[in-house]
């Protein structure tokens, strides 16, 4: 192996380490950040990263509320379930796991969090605010990827990145955050002609595609960062990535694996997303007590 392994879960605790002392200090001015996490259904891999999102939670002080609800629930009922939440003082962040039952829309549950407690980062006003470069609540997966390459001092401005898959929560975001940095983005996706002539050409190469180790050394440049952002299983039932890791470490400068790259980072940056939440509620009331003053 010649590439530089980047390391989400130690880059991950070191995040966290930080957070842990944010979140003593908003203790003491008296706001505890709070998560509410809702699960729908009973998909195993949605209930194993709610459960890891709650303990995350817990190890840095956080509060962290989990509602499970049926498969059969309707579409009304999780709507009033997430205006109940939007009320509420204690809770600075929202999110509903995806995926969600075919019967229900993503695209109305998440235009029905509130903006402010909207900590997936995945409302269009969210999503508007990340377009035009202002400051916001960035999707945590891309985040945490924009997070890793600063972390590892890799140069972002002027490089070419190239972005296999355009999903709203991976793919599109990616592209922008790295664009917001000066990188020249390239998207591609399934339809894409000569996947690899693409790729190829990519400093920075983004897989997410959901197809186990798809992506070989052929469509990697020598020396590239290769972010791996699948989770998929082999033909062994073994967790892998869309990156043919044991082949393309060989070529790329640096590479994520998985599990452990990715993954890890996505959750940090669930928490330093509630954490600013709860910043910015501390702010709005230090703001309103100097204004009646
Ligand atoms: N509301 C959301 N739903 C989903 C999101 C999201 O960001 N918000 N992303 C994914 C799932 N996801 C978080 O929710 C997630 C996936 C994987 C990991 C992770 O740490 N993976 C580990 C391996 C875990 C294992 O052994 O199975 C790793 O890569 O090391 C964290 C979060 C879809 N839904």
């Amino acid at each position: 192996m010649t590439a530089k392994l980047i390391d989400g879960k130690k880059i991950a605790q070191a995040t966290r380490e930080n957070l842990k002392k944010e979140v003593e200090e908003l203790i003491e001015a008296g706001i505890k950040p709070g998560l509410a996490v809702i699960l729908v259904g009973d998909n195993q891999a949605s209930r194993t990263y709610v459960t890891s999102k709650q303990k995350s939670c817990k190890a840095i002080g956080m509060e962290s509320i989990l509602i499970e609800l049926p498969e059969s629930i309707t579409e009304n009922e999780l709507l009033q379930h997430i205006e109940e939440l939007n009320n509420r003082d204690d809770i600075h962040g929202i999110l509903v796991q995806l995926p969600l039952p075919k019967h229900i829309s993503d695209k109305k549950v998440i235009e029905t969090i509130s903006p402010e407690k909207d900590v997936d980062g995945f409302h269009p006003i969210n999503i508007g605010k990340m377009m035009t470069g202002q400051d916001t609540f960035f999707p945590c997966t891309p985040f945490g990827i924009m997070e890793m390459l600063k972390y590892e001092g890799i140069t972002i401005a002027g490089k070419n990145a190239v972005i296999v898959g355009r999903s709203n929560i991976v793919g599109k975001p990616m592209g922008q955050l790295l664009l917001n940095d000066n990188a020249t983005v390239t998207y591609t996706h399934s339809k894409t002609k000569d996947l690899a002539s693409c790729t190829k050409e990519a400093d920075i190469l983004v897989a997410a595609i959901g197809k186990a180790k798809m992506i070989t050394s052929e469509y990697v440049k020598e020396g590239a960062t290769v972010i791996d952002v699948g989770m998929n299983r082999d033909e062994n039932g073994k967790l892998c990535g869309d990156v043919d890791f044991a082949d393309v470490s060989n070529k790329a400068g640096h590479i994520t694996p998985v599990p452990g790259g990715v993954g890890p980072m996505t959750i940090t940056m669930l928490l330093y997303n509630t954490v600013k939440s709860a910043k910015n509620k501390l702010n709005h009331r230090n703001q309103e007590k100097k204004r009646v003053q």
